[in-house]
């Protein structure tokens, strides 16, 4: 039985998932994690076909992505699942940038590489890292088709009047400057299994996506297609994420720069990596600023307050935009664990036609389902993403067309 291995690929890391090409079973899924540092660590985890996970770890110097490829296949020799009964067939890679030029999962030659480089520039964090690892990917499984799926995909269909900013016209088509949006691949994982899960055609309803995981974002899909989203240019845009400020009036880093005397590559840092829950209260995971808030960290609680206040203002927002709404649905690690970060973010909004059901709300599950009232007009959703999954779906119908 064949499989595809997906690759998603960080600065300092990359996760991967090995998964069955035919049934869609995930096999086993790692992280490679500190490359490039003194100590890296590389967890792997087989999955059993009755759901049994083996977890195992390893901590070795890795020098970089190249080095981490062979780990991961040390690994995959060592623990399994046995590659000569799951040959690899295709290797599918997130790509978080495809510029106004890709719009479609594509497979990837010397030219779509150096594409992708040149929309380094677009997004300097992620970009470079998901070249190296198609770099490190294509020299550790040659003999097969790579692909690249890109979180702007699902976006293309931004109308113009939600892609422009209200900068110099010509100026900003020069350095391609506008909104592309982030997140997509989930955004349309997540839209479509809503949507089946409501047993609703994707095309006759309109959600509101919210995606909350280290990185955030909120999409409005309107018949399944992407009409708004609260990324733009960059990942940094929109919500309050776990280290990045999301949006801020583009005055403060003029004054910073002026006043504060950082340097353009100190503001790059401190809006990406210092700023958020984490230059709010001191800690950047989700889990942590709910128990410094519990525990009466005044810090703690402003962050939430931030975060929250945000995410209503763009529930709002995509209300009016999307006029009539059919569904509110929660996805990836804040999204999917939070009760609180969810009830928060849509209480008192009765007269929006939402309802929670606290008890619903609070029920642990992995599955999606609904959290809203049996009287509530508006379904609200949980729906697990499972960005890897799409990804190698959309590998597979690329290298089968
Ligand atoms: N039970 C939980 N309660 C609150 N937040 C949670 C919970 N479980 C996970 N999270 C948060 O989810 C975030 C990570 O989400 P995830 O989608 O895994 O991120 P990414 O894929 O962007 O790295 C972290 O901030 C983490 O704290
Ligand atoms: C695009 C983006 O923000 O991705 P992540 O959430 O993985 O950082
Ligand atoms: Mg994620």
């Amino acid at each position: 039985m064949a499989s595809v291995l997906v690759v998603n690929s960080g600065s300092s890391s990359f996760k991967y998932q090995l998964i069955d090409s035919e049934s869609e079973r995930m096999l086993a899924t790692g992280l490679v994690e500190r490359i490039g540092e003194a100590q890296g660590r590389a967890v792997h985890t087989v999955v059993a076909s009755d759901g049994a996970e083996e977890k195992s770890e390893r901590e070795l110097p890795i020098a970089d992505h190249t080095a981490g490829f062979a780990v991961m296949l040390d690994a995959i020799a060592d623990l399994g699942p046995s590659l000569e009964t799951h040959p690899v067939i295709a290797v599918g890679h997130r790509v978080v940038q495809g510029g106004a030029r890709f719009f479609e999962p594509t497979v990837i030659t010397d030219l779509v590489r150096i594409n992708i480089d040149e929309l380094s520039s677009l997004a300097p964090l992620h970009n470079p890292a998901n070249l190296e690892g198609i770099v490190a990917a294509q020299k550790a499984f040659p003999g097969v088709p790579h692909v690249a799926v890109f979180d702007t995909a699902f976006h293309q269909t931004l109308p113009p009047a939600a892609y422009t900013y209200a900068i110099d016209a010509e100026l900003a088509a020069k350095h391609r400057v506008r909104r592309y949006g982030f997140h997509g691949t989930s955004h349309r994982f997540v839209s479509h299994a809503a949507a089946e899960f409501l047993g609703r055609d994707v095309g006759d309803i309109n959600q509101i996506v919210l995606h909350l995981g280290n990185g955030a974002s909120a999409c409005a899909v309107a018949g399944g297609r992407s009409v708004e989203t609260s990324m733009g240019m960059t990942p940094l845009e929109g919500l309050v994420m776990g280290t990045r400020s999301g949006d801020i009036d583009p005055a403060v880093l003029l004054h910073l720069q002026r006043r504060a005397k950082l340097s353009i590559d100190e503001v790059d840092d401190l809006l990406n990596k210092r700023s958020g829950l984490l230059g709010l209260s001191g800690r950047g995971d989700m889990r942590d600023v709910v128990d410094a808030s519990l525990d009466g960290d005044a810090d703690a609680a402003l962050a939430l307050d931030v975060y929250v206040h945000r995410l209503r203002g763009y529930v709002g927002n995509y209300f009016a935009q999307l006029g009539r709404v059919d569904a509110v649905v929660f996805t990836a690690g804040v999204g999917e664990n939070s009760p609180v970060i969810r009830a928060r973010a849509l209480e008192g909004l009765e007269s929006f036609g939402i309802r929670i059901d606290a008890e619903r709300n609070e029920a642990r599950s992995r599955a999606a389902r609904v959290i809203s009232t049996d009287d509530s007009t508006v379904a609200v959703l949980v729906v697990p993403t499972n960005e890897e999954l799409e990804i190698a779906r959309q590998t597979l119908a690329v290298t089968r067309a």
